[in-house]
């Protein structure tokens, strides 16, 4: 066999963090294990003595029986053992694998949201599902059988050249062509064990998109181009598959036919030595003997290094999420937000710059607002001009890149994550809901801690309100009311509907700050109105940042800012920037006058032209 991959090694060795508490039943089942081996390759020792003893001399029944009750008695030591190994492993290597899988879940939930851009869906749900249970079946099992197996090999090498070196040098130059056989066998099985793993992530993916989009793959008829691309990626995962056992099996096959050839040159030569008594035969019993033990772990070695480098492509894959840095940690020395000011909460962005990626463009170029308490801003500026991404640094799923987010003058990336989503709560455009119950639904904008402190009662009444204030009087018509479990990310609701049980989610923790990206776009007007003004009752205090599109919305907040190619160019009341500001009027109207020229790069550019001409 190769000697051992150092990068393997270093890479399986990382997972001892996670296996630590495991590891003592493990040490003492594959103690088991390598005794229960060892005893078997007692056996053949034990043999010897009988042929040489009392077979081939006085032929004493006595020592014969003795003999076979001591066979007798390590074969129910070696059972022993064996079910020992299976009652040791077995319970460990699950908890281990619960472990990894929750930390790596905590881990995703910490990583930044532009993380998630790097993995697929599918790829974290392989990673978290196939690749963890690879690695614990291998912790368990196979790193056991390895240890124990290659011990067995290495001490029945040792017997069998001290039982006959000339016939155990013969037996171990099978040896050479094995270790030269899995060094090709290693560096191919590795790229193919990973690139497995990453195909199998894929077509996960293709499945979590099909059924994501499956309205729109119906709709468009595009069902059978999808089936189509499914079918592809299924049959290079299993063109990789069969490349990976076709790999395994030569490489078992060596190891089956070299020993086996080497054997039968030396049971040849043996039969010589014997012949001209320059060995005894119980000496030849015992090293064929000593061969017959050999033979399954030699076997067992090809399956168990193509098990090993399975397992490091599965760790390497858990270990690159794990690796990831969650860039929006906490800062070491937080400072906790004032108490909530009676007027409400100040809200200011001081020269806020922003780009996706280092070296990218910025979406936003120094962009300088202040919310004052209480205050409903509208955010109104032409598609892509940055109004989400701005939205998105009050609550910090990104940070800034210059400048700073104030609330009630701290800074927040100087406040924990816990404490900053306990004040500010945001409502998108496509309201992500999750397979729990209405109530569930609505009281995760509620922090657990404040949710536990609360009676039944209690419960019920903030539900109730947020879905009034959302006007989502309609979940107490659905069978089963507010305990009424709505489908995987709501989808059994209309879009409408989704954005008003989203709405009652945002205020029903009555938060300090609440940022809404057009909330209210699936509404019609009437019931968009209704809404906005049951919010302004009910979060008086709530100061409020919201996306608008519509002049419905806008009309609806105190003032209102149009964001003009990552800048903020003008602020004031609807009805005034409607007056003076010409970017305003074109993006909130469509209505361009021979003195408003569009802005270059809008998308609408052609149809104004077209309506001018
Ligand atoms: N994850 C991302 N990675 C890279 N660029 C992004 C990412 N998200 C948004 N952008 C880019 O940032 C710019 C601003 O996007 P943003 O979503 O903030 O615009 P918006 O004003 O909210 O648009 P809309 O009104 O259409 O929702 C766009 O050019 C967009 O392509």
């Amino acid at each position: 066999m190769p000697p051992p991959d150092t990068s393997t090694t270093r890479a399986l060795l990382r997972l001892v963090r996670w296996a630590r508490p495991a590891l003592p039943r493990v040490v003492a089942g594959g103690s088991a294990t390598l005794v229960a081996s060892l005893i078997a390759l007692s056996v053949p020792q034990v043999l010897r003595g009988v042929v040489n003893g009392p077979l081939l001399t006085d032929g004493s029944r006595v020592a014969v029986v003795q003999a076979a009750l001591l066979v007798l008695l390590l074969g129910v030591l070696e059972a022993v053992l064996v079910w020992a190994r299976r009652a040791l492993i077995a319970t460990p290597g699950t908890g281990v694998e619960r472990t990894m899988r929750t930390d790596l879940f905590r881990h995703l939930l910490d990583l930044p949201v532009a993380s998630h851009d790097r993995w697929s869906g599918g790829q974290l749900l392989q990673r978290s599902m196939g690749d963890l249970h690879t690695v614990r079946r291998w912790m368990v099992f196979g790193l056991v059988q390895l240890v124990v197996s290659s011990t067995t090999v290495l001490v029945g090498g040792v017997l069998m050249i001290v039982t006959s070196p000339l016939l155990g040098v013969v037996y171990l130059l099978g040896a050479v062509p094995v270790i030269w056989l899995g060094f090709r066998f290693r560096q191919h099985y590795k790229v193919v064990a990973r690139r497995a793993r990453d195909q199998a992530g894929d077509l996960a993916t293709s499945v979590e998109e099909s059924v994501h989009g499956i309205r729109v793959l119906k709709a468009f008829g595009r069902g059978d181009d999808a089936l189509e691309d499914f079918v592809r990626q299924a049959d290079e995962l299993r063109g990789t598959e069969l490349d990976k056992a076709r790999a395994q099996s030569r490489m078992s096959f060596a190891l089956a036919w070299i020993p086996e050839t080497t054997l039968a040159v030396a049971l040849g030569l043996g039969v010589w030595l014997a012949a001209t008594d320059r060995a005894s035969v119980g000496a030849l019993v015992a090293f064929f003997a000593t061969a017959a033990v050999m033979t399954r772990p030699v076997e067992s070695l090809g399956m168990l290094l193509a098990m090993t480098l399975d397992a490091r492509a599965g760790t390497d894959r858990f270990l690159e999420v794990m690796d990831a840095v969650p860039a929006l940690a906490d800062p070491e020395r937080p400072v906790a937000l004032p108490l909530a000011p009676s007027a409400g909460t100040r809200v200011e962005l001081r020269d806020v710059r922003f780009a996706h990626r280092p070296g990218s463009r910025e979406v936003l170029r120094g962009v300088d607002l202040v919310l004052e308490p209480g205050e409903t801003l509208a955010l109104v500026g032409l598609t892509g001009s940055g109004k989400t991404t701005l939205l998105q640094l009050v609550p910090r799923l990104y940070d800034v890149t210059g400048g700073a987010v104030l609330v009630d003058g701290v800074d927040v990336r100087d406040v924990t994550r816990h404490d900053l989503r306990g004040a500010v709560a945001v409502a998108f455009e496509d309201p992500i809901l999750f397979s729990a119950s209405v109530r569930d639904n609505v009281l995760m904008g509620v922090p657990a801690e404040q949710v536990a402190t609360l009676s039944e009662a209690d419960r019920e009444e903030v539900v109730r309100t947020a879905l009034d204030v959302a006007r989502a009087g309609f979940v107490h018509r659905l069978p089963r009311g507010v305990d009424t479990v709505i489908g995987e990310e709501g989808l059994s609701l209309s879009g409408g509907q989704r954005q008003r049980v989203a709405l009652a989610r945002a205020i029903a923790g009555r938060p300090r700050v609440l940022v809404l990206d057009d909330p209210l776009s699936a509404l019609d007007v009437a019931t968009e109105a209704e809404v906005t003004a049951g919010l302004r009752r009910v979060l008086a205090t709530t100061t409020t940042l919201v996306v608008a599109h519509r002049t419905s919305t806008v009309a609806l907040a105190d003032r209102v800012a149009v964001l003009e190619d990552g800048r903020v160019t003008g602020v004031g009341r609807h009805a005034d920037l409607l007056a003076t500001h010409a970017h305003y009027r074109y993006v909130l109207t469509a209505e361009c006058g021979d003195d408003d020229p569009p802005p270059p790069g809008d998308p609408r550019l052609p149809l104004a032209e077209e309506v001018r001409r």
